[in-house]
């Protein structure tokens, strides 16, 4: 188990999505710029004590939402998050709602996901470290006690929200057209995003438990009658629901015992292999093309 700052272990991280860049709840201990073999993560990851444990915590768009959803370096944030011994995340997001029963307002805990994304890189097993070829169980991406805790923080509060949905993760920046829209509906999908994925089934690849607890701000095209989706829309309705969603993140840190342990689904000498590869450093990172990451702050 690796240990940080004193000798505390970090085994929880939390990802969070638009709207939601800080914990103010929770004392720093440390920020830290990781680099990875995969480039420069998303931003600074901040540990932190939220409740008695010390978490990992990462803004997915970055500082000030510099990212959108289709280019935030998804291998790279789960990487750091492993390396710095993360063994479940709990993630926040927004998302849009594309049936009754999943109306604006409305907490969801994700438990399928339907893939609508194109291009973004979803695996560390390229074939271009010896692991062997492996294939991930996917069936159940989201991990389930992971989801409970969230479900115990949701159920204490009094907070609207279905204990299950499938997200279709589309491409983005833009939202989806009517077609599209009924379309998802029609193949089964609740809800709507656009960065659940390939978040779960990288920290999958990597032994790492995933839960997500999605926040409806909108009904996508506008399915009830409502105007359809803008970002303003999202961004205006997750201002008013932050304390919730930071109030849930934070109950559901700290029910989560010393004992937990994520779902296995990969050979751990596979994983092995994928963590123990060097970091090449900013330099190197400028050659991939991407930005170097801030400076290292304590
Ligand atoms: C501002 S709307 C689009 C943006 O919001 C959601 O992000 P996140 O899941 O990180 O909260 C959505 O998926 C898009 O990235
Ligand atoms: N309607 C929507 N479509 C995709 N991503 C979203 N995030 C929040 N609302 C969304």
């Amino acid at each position: 188990m690796k240990q940080h700052e004193g000798g505390r272990q970090v085994r929880i991280g939390i990802i969070t999505g638009s709207g939601t860049e800080r914990l103010p709840g929770a004392q720093v201990l440390a920020t830290m710029t990781p680099d990875t073999p995969y480039g420069p993560t998303s931003g600074p990851i901040t540990l932190a004590e939220v409740s008695g444990r010390t978490v990992a915590f990462l803004a997915r768009h970055g500082a000030g939402h510099s990212l959108p959803p289709q280019q935030i370096n998804y291998r790279a944030n789960l990487w750091a998050l492993k390396s710095l011994g993360v063994e479940g995340i709990i993630s926040s997001s927004a998302v849009g709602g594309l049936r009754p029963g999943y109306a604006p307002e409305t907490f969801v805990l994700t438990n399928q996901l339907i893939d609508r994304s194109t291009g973004r890189i979803d695996t560390y097993f390229d074939g271009s470290r010896p692991t062997g070829v492996r294939h991930l169980p996917a069936s159940d991406p989201f991990c389930s006690t992971l989801r409970r805790h969230l479900q115990q923080a949701l159920t204490a509060r009094g907070l609207p929200f279905q204990a299950q949905g499938t997200v279709v993760v589309i491409n983005g920046p833009r939202f989806s057209t009517r077609a599209e829209s009924a379309w998802y509906v029609s193949g089964g999908a609740d809800i709507i995003s656009m960065t659940q994925y390939p978040e779960p089934v990288l920290a999958a690849e990597l032994n790492m438990g995933f839960a997500n607890l999605a926040y409806v701000t909108d009904s996508d095209t506008g399915h009830d009658g409502s105007a359809p989706v803008t970002a303003e829309a999202v961004f205006g309705r997750l201002k008013a629901a932050q304390p919730h969603i930071l109030a849930v993140l934070e109950a559901a840190v700290s029910t989560l015992d010393e004992g937990y342990r994520a779902p296995q689904l990969m050979d751990p000498e596979a994983v092995r292999i994928i963590m123990d590869q060097p970091v090449p450093g900013p330099s190197a990172n400028a050659a991939l093309g991407f930005e170097p990451a801030p400076a290292v702050s304590r």
